[in-house]
């Protein structure tokens, strides 16, 4: 009896520090929403206001509560001290810590510290909380040798919890070799190898918060990026990283990335191969400095009563010389301009005996004789101009690709000007590469890549250009690799990203998935040509059904009639289907009266989602009704890895209806 009394008085107190932890960061958000109000009044002039504005407007949303979201999540007891571990740094209004942020230093014993290794933490405290009310508590006397791992009831509970809505963050539970990885060092860049649902984008997404709380202004200056494989995809993650105070990273898919110019014409399947290929920068780079030619004649410029000369000598030598500097096309053009009128500058000087003004320098920069010579030597360059010559005669590529690649990209009919162009989603690609060979592209900070085993070479290199002077978190698994030049190698990938060394980590453990579905899934892991390590589900509970539905006339019925069913249960519903069955599908749920979304809409209330095979990358549900997977795997060359990648977005029940055979690897023998 003693003791529940003394867990009840103890479930009280830190319901207190809850309480007033609450009431603390309000108070730190009014300083902060007042500040942001006086802001322009304390600003010296209209420039510090306006910044003085933005980061006091930033911090008043980091600052922002959510009342279902608690605030904290679990205590270390370190030297007769408690530390409250949360979401972010609360202090009291003398300055003291009444909650620590999960990524300071200290925090760091909450997810590492064990029997083995203790780190001063005699107890672990984690809060079990519903609706961000606080209900439980359970504790780890490491002191006395207890350790509870993955048997925590709240790891159970928060890991077999329903999934509605957008993606949550995992930072009360985040297992140790997970934290491993979020805290590696801002200068390292890794690639996480993990079947699915062992938790990678979440590691990448925490560990983009954790380097921005540990390298802040840097960070803030260059910029993180998080480049996802569809939209859907990117608003289902897109709550994570506001949830724990991060509002300024970018989220963006790679076309997003690169869409310069809208796309407006579709590649037949044999050229989009090609211009993915990597030998596509070389064939880039090859007719772009093709462009250069040997100066022949003398630069002669009038300059009111004076005559300037430059002998064609003098300019090869620059032409050579900021050829053998490396520049970008565009800086060395810039180069050159410069060193030619400082050439004409000196032969000023001398004659005049006066430094020529800036106007006068201006003047000679543009002067026709000189942007002629420019013009001829090294002539002014577009990407678009670059791309449309290419593929206007793509013979220019020479020996980098054979003469049916060089048919296969030729433009059936050439643009009559380059204004007038429609560009494929792949000439995007190349639109990119050729502006990277031109000018410099902005470097981020960091930049992690989801789903990154479907990135082709010059898809890659788009992602190199943008971290050149940062790290990236590469994230993916091979056995969901479905586009036409997946990786079976990360190492080739790495070295398209030019980080070569990258550690490859793997991630075996399972969040997602229950033990029976991986157990289905991983049948076709043989039948996929990659060698990945399987993943062990920490779900024992879950429910697989393969229902063979023998007349194929009543397979859609049958499919409404599961998704009725599915929704005695709680959670979300997916009916995963080869794109080419989704209208229908939807059709049928409307006519059913049953409501539905699609996954773009993470807001939307409807329980029920259609999904097409090809929009399901990365995504989970509740219950996932697969419709005929003899018809996802029909639908493209990796069909299989397709069905592999369908068969993994089910958290509690999956159900496989088919009235097609299942493909083989699926059979029981
Ligand atoms: N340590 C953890 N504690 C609780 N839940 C976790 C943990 N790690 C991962 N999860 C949950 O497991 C699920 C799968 O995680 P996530 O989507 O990051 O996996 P993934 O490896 O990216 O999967 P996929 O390869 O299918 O894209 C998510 O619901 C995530 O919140």
């Amino acid at each position: 009896m003693t003791v529940s009394i003394d867990l009840d008085s103890e479930l009280a107190a830190e319901r207190t520090h809850l309480v007033e932890s609450r009431a603390a960061l309000r108070r730190m958000r009014d300083r902060a929403q007042s500040l942001f109000a006086t802001g322009d009044k304390v600003a010296g002039d209209a420039y510090t206001a306006e910044q003085l504005g933005r980061h006091m407007a930033r911090r008043v949303k980091e600052l922002a509560d959510d009342p279902e979201t608690p605030l904290f999540f679990g205590r270390l007891d370190i030297e007769e001290t408690a530390y409250h571990v949360g979401r972010r740094h609360v202090t009291d209004d003398a300055g003291e810590p009444m909650v620590l942020d999960w990524r300071a230093p200290l925090s760091r014993s909450f997810y590492r510290a064990s029997v083995r290794d203790p780190q001063g933490v005699a107890t672990r405290r984690r809060f079990g909380f519903v609706k961000g009310d606080l209900t439980s508590f359970e504790d780890e006397h490491l002191d006395r040798g207890e350790e509870l791992g993955t048997t925590s009831r709240i790891l159970t509970a928060e890991i077999e919890r329903p999934r509605v809505g957008p993606m949550r963050d995992i930072v009360a539970t985040i297992q140790p070799e997970q934290d491993e990885l979020v805290r590696a060092e801002l200068a390292d860049s890794i690639c996480v190898q993990g079947a699915p649902g062992t938790g990678k984008t979440a590691v990448g997404l925490h560990r983009a918060a954790f380097l921005l709380y540990l390298h802040r202004e840097r960070l803030r200056r260059s910029g993180v990026l998080i480049v996802g494989p569809n939209t859907a995809f990117l608003s289902y993650i897109s709550a994570v990283l506001p949830t724990l105070g991060e509002v300024e990273v970018q989220q963006s898919t790679l076309e997003e990335l690169i869409a310069r110019v809208p796309v407006k014409a579709v590649d037949p399947a044999p050229a989009t191969f090609v211009k993915h290929d990597v030998r596509m920068a070389a064939v880039l780079h090859r007719v772009l400095w093709g462009r250069l030619r040997k100066p022949t004649e003398p630069i002669m410029v009038s300059d009111g009563s004076y005559r300037w000369r430059i002998d064609v000598e003098p300019l090869r030598r620059i032409v050579d010389e900021a050829r053998r500097e490396g520049l970008p096309y565009a800086v060395g053009r810039e180069r050159v301009r410069a060193r030619v009128v400082g050439l004409l500058q000196r032969q000023s000087e001398y004659r005049t005996g006066n430094s020529p003004s800036e106007t006068w320098l201006r003047k000679m920069s543009k002067i026709a004789p000189v942007t002629e010579f420019l013009e001829s030597a090294w002539p002014a360059v577009t990407p678009e101009s670059l791309v449309v010559g290419l593929l206007t005669d793509p013979s220019a590529a020479g020996d980098l690709l054979t003469e049916e690649e060089q048919e296969a990209i030729r433009w059936v009919k050439p643009p009559k000007t380059v204004k007038s162009a429609k560009f494929s989603a792949a000439d995007l690609l190349l639109l990119d590469e050729a502006a990277g060979l031109l000018e410099r592209e902005n470097s981020f900070g960091h930049v992690v890549v989801d789903e990154a085993q479907d990135l082709s070479p010059m898809q890659a290199r788009v992602i190199a250009r943008r971290s050149e002077h940062g790290s990236i978190t590469l994230l993916g698994d091979l056995a969901q690799g479905t586009a036409p030049w997946a990786t079976t190698d990360w190492r080739e990938i790495l070295r398209h990203l030019g980080k070569p060394d990258a550690a490859v980590v793997p991630l075996t453990v399972g969040f997602r998935v229950p033990e029976a579905v991986v157990t289905l899934a991983n049948r076709l892991l043989p039948a996929l040509g990659v060698n990945v390590p399987e993943a062990e589900s920490l779900r024992r509970d879950g429910e697989l059904a393969v229902i063979a539905v023998p007349e194929p006339g009543v397979l859609d019925a049958r499919t409404l009639a599961e998704v009725t069913a599915a929704l005695a249960h709680e959670g979300s519903v997916a009916v995963i289907a080869a794109d080419g069955a989704v209208d229908r599908l939807r059709a049928h749920l409307t006519a059913a009266g049953v409501e539905h979304a699609s996954p773009d809409e993470v807001e939307a209330a409807a329980r029920v989602m259609v999904v097409p095979a090809t929009l399901v990358k990365g995504l989970e549900y509740d219950h996932v009704i697969v419709h005929e997977p003899a018809d996802i795997v029909a639908a493209e060359p990796k069909g299989l890895n397709r069905l592999y990648v369908v068969l993994t977005r089910a958290v509690t029940r999956l159900s496989v209806l088919h009235s097609q055979p299942l493909p083989d690897p699926l059979k029981i023998a």
